[in-house]
């Protein structure tokens, strides 16, 4: 649906030249939710800007479905955009026009006439949870809900992919899941492919299915979001993955717990999918007459599925442990040994 190829962007200043996006090749299927990870300056918002026309690649191509959208001229891009639309991380909001104006706006653009207007706007506000707000002028509401009213109006012409620019980095993190769960709903509703750009990894645990980490312009790992967490390769990735698990406390403790438990082996067991859920250690445990203390463990869920680790202070002898990953691993269950 979505393809970038070989795209580079270059930014010649008066005194530097910066290459903001450097060879960038991506492929994004129809109705899925991609993200793109990256700190800051990493060529996040070039790069998704590409996608819009709002700047053009110095080299390489960009094609939406039928479209080149780096050859395109003006009145074609403009016409596209109608069906590639953007909301942003400050909302960008007439603030001189009521919720209903703001909604409305594309479509007066668009010629619409005024009865099918007001049925158009009626739909998007029921949508995005803003019924009894038509009136309210953006300064009149919160956050979440001047997103809302950025998001219906990204809607507003039934676009075929939704550009979303740090969409909930100005949000608290409760207003966040909210917004987060908007998105999967109009896509599920509307047959819509999301492309999201954010530094937060919970957005891209949340919603995404796959996605890309961006570092001085370069992808540098893509793929489907559960092999990020459960298997990142590149140092920028695993320092997201960390800061989203937060393990750091973990990694602190384990001195203590050689002192605490000598004899014993520090075991890091890794989960994911159903398997998270079943009661595998307990019957391991009880299999072998282990005797097992629960150190730590993360639990957590990207869109469709759960993944996790639980660390465990275990007495057990080599050829004991050779067996128990034997037999972990037929149930998906990864054991690292620390230390
Ligand atoms: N119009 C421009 N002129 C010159 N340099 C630019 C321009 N736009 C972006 N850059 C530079 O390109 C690099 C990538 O910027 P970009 O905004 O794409 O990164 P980002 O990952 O979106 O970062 P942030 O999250 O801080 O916005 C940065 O070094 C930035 O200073």
């Amino acid at each position: 649906m979505i393809d970038i190829r070989k795209a580079t962007k270059i930014f010649k200043t008066k005194n530097n030249t910066i290459q903001a996006v450097d060879d960038v090749n991506l492929h994004i299927r129809e109705g899925e939710i991609f993200g793109v990870i990256g700190y800051s300056g990493a060529g996040k918002s070039t790069l998704i800007r590409m996608l819009n026309g709002l700047e053009q690649p110095s080299s390489g191509e960009v094609v939406i479905g039928e479209d080149v959208i780096s050859s395109m001229t003006r009145s074609n891009l403009l016409r596209k955009r109608q069906k590639v639309s953007m909301i942003f991380q400050h909302f960008n909001l007439l603030w001189s026009r009521t919720v209903a104006d703001n909604i409305s706006f594309p479509l007066e653009i668009a010629g619409v006439p005024k009865k099918e207007r007001a049925r158009r706007v009626a739909e998007l506000v029921e949508l995005v949870g803003l019924t009894g707000r038509e009136d309210n002028y953006p300064s009149q509401l919160s956050g979440g809900q001047k997103q809302r009213v950025g998001i219906a109006r990204a809607l507003s012409n039934r676009p075929e992919v939704l550009l979303c620019d740090e969409a909930t980095s100005a949000l608290d993190p409760e207003t966040t899941d909210e917004v987060l769960d908007l998105l999967v709903k109009i896509r599920d509703e509307m047959d819509l492919t999301i492309v999201l750009i954010t530094h937060e990894m919970h957005v891209i645990r949340k919603i995404c299915d796959r996605a890309a980490v961006m570092e001085n312009g370069r992808v540098v790992e893509t793929g489907p979001v559960i092999k990020l967490f459960q298997n990142p390769e590149h140092g920028v990735t695993k320092r997201f993955v960390k800061d989203d698990i937060n393990d750091e406390e973990t990694a602190l403790s384990f001195e203590e717990v050689r002192e605490m438990f000598p004899t014993s082996k520090i075991l890091k067991l890794g989960f994911v999918g159903s398997q998270s859920k079943a009661p595998i250690v307990s019957q391991v445990v009880k299999k072998y007459n282990l005797d097992l203390n629960i150190l730590s463990g993360n639990i957590k869920r990207t869109n469709n599925e759960s993944y996790g680790h639980l660390y465990v202070a275990i007495d057990i002898d080599d050829a004991d442990l050779e067996s128990l990953e034997k037999e972990l691993a037929e149930h998906a269950v990864t054991v690292e040994v620390e230390g």
